[in-house]
């Protein structure tokens, strides 16, 4: 009889972050297949036991024990306050590949113009501990209120600032807002339960993901070019690749011809190729990267 498949319940952000988590998790190797209601997505692998939490809560699950690992921003991890080990960062957002941001903001025109301003007054914010922590060491007393959302909304009417989260900076612009200080950065994170970390196979299974996750993001990005090169042009040809990867080298059967491989930011590959193209390569290839390991 086949033994029995050993499961690991992994959390998967539901909101802001579910939609670029499962392209990565795609990337990564794992096709999480979310139906339009369901919360216990499949995937296609049967190790898997795939939770859709909200991200304010991951981190509470595995803290508790009851999932075994997730993803969620830094940012709710450190409001939660419980007890994770971290596995990995893996840096990307919303719509970017940039930082989100906990942001102090007020109307443009508010007299508000640093922390210490704020003595006294009124802060709405949906991360009312990130805030608290963040007056208590400076010493500011004000009155911090939480708030389900649509926050922007709510200055200077209802309260006299807020802290939220930034990613684009569009929504503070389109709202006449200005940034007094930024309480913290977050990415999302892997984390795992104290409890999951310690058992052999639980965390095996975790390291895999974890490496497999960031051969993703390391990938994200690049592409790999080939091409075909006269030999006598090969010294112009490394002048021009950038220097970051190193490019691999082959004779080709054909005397006086070499072929060569790189991997480069997807970016400078239309400037590239041209230029290449002047040196007299020939059967350029690009072609996507879905990881990179280190
Ligand atoms: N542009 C963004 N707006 C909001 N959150 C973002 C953004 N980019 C990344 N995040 C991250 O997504 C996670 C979840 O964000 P948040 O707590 O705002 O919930 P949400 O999924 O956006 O749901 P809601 O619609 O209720 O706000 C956080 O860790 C946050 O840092
Ligand atoms: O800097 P930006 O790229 O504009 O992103 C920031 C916006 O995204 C979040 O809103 P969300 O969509 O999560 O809705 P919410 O305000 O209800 O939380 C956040 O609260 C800001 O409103
Ligand atoms: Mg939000």
């Amino acid at each position: 009889m086949p033994e029995d498949t050993r499961t690991l319940k992994i959390a998967i952000p539901k909101g802001s972050l579910e939609g670029p988590t499962i392209e990565l998790l795609s990337k990564a190797g794992f096709e999480i297949y979310v139906s339009s209601r369901g919360l216990r997505p499949a995937s296609n692998d049967p190790e898997l036991d795939v939770y859709l939490i909200r991200a304010q809560e991951v981190g509470r699950y595995i803290g508790q024990g009851f999932i075994d690992c997730g993803i969620t921003g830094y940012d709710w991890a450190y409001e939660n306050g419980v007890e994770l080990v971290d596995l990995a960062e893996l840096p990307y957002s919303r719509a970017t590949a940039r930082p989100t941001k906990w942001v102090l903001v007020v109307p443009e025109d508010s007299p508000i113009e640093k922390p210490e301003d704020l003595q006294g007054k009124r802060i709405a914010t949906e991360g009312v501990g990130i805030t608290q922590r963040y007056l208590d060491e400076r010493g500011i007393k004000a009155d911090v209120e939480f708030s389900w959302g649509a926050t922007e909304v709510k200055v200077p009417d209802l309260v006299d600032a807020i802290v939220d989260v930034t990613e684009t900076g569009s929504s503070i612009k389109a709202n006449r807002l200005r940034i007094v200080d930024t309480l913290l950065t977050s990415f999302p994170h892997f984390y795992a339960s104290p409890a999951a970390a310690k058992d052999d196979w639980k965390r095996e299974k975790m390291e895999q993901i974890a490496l497999l996750l960031k051969a993703a993001l390391g990938a994200r990005g690049k592409v790999g070019l080939k091409m075909n090169l006269p030999q006598s042009q090969l010294d112009e040809l490394l002048k021009l690749l950038p220097s970051l990867r190193r490019p691999t080298i082959a004779q080709l059967a054909e005397e006086g011809w070499v072929a060569v491989e790189t991997i480069i930011d997807e970016t400078v590959v239309r400037d590239i190729i041209p230029a290449l193209k002047r040196l007299g390569a020939e059967g350029i290839i690009e072609y996507p990267l879905n990881k990179i390991v280190p």
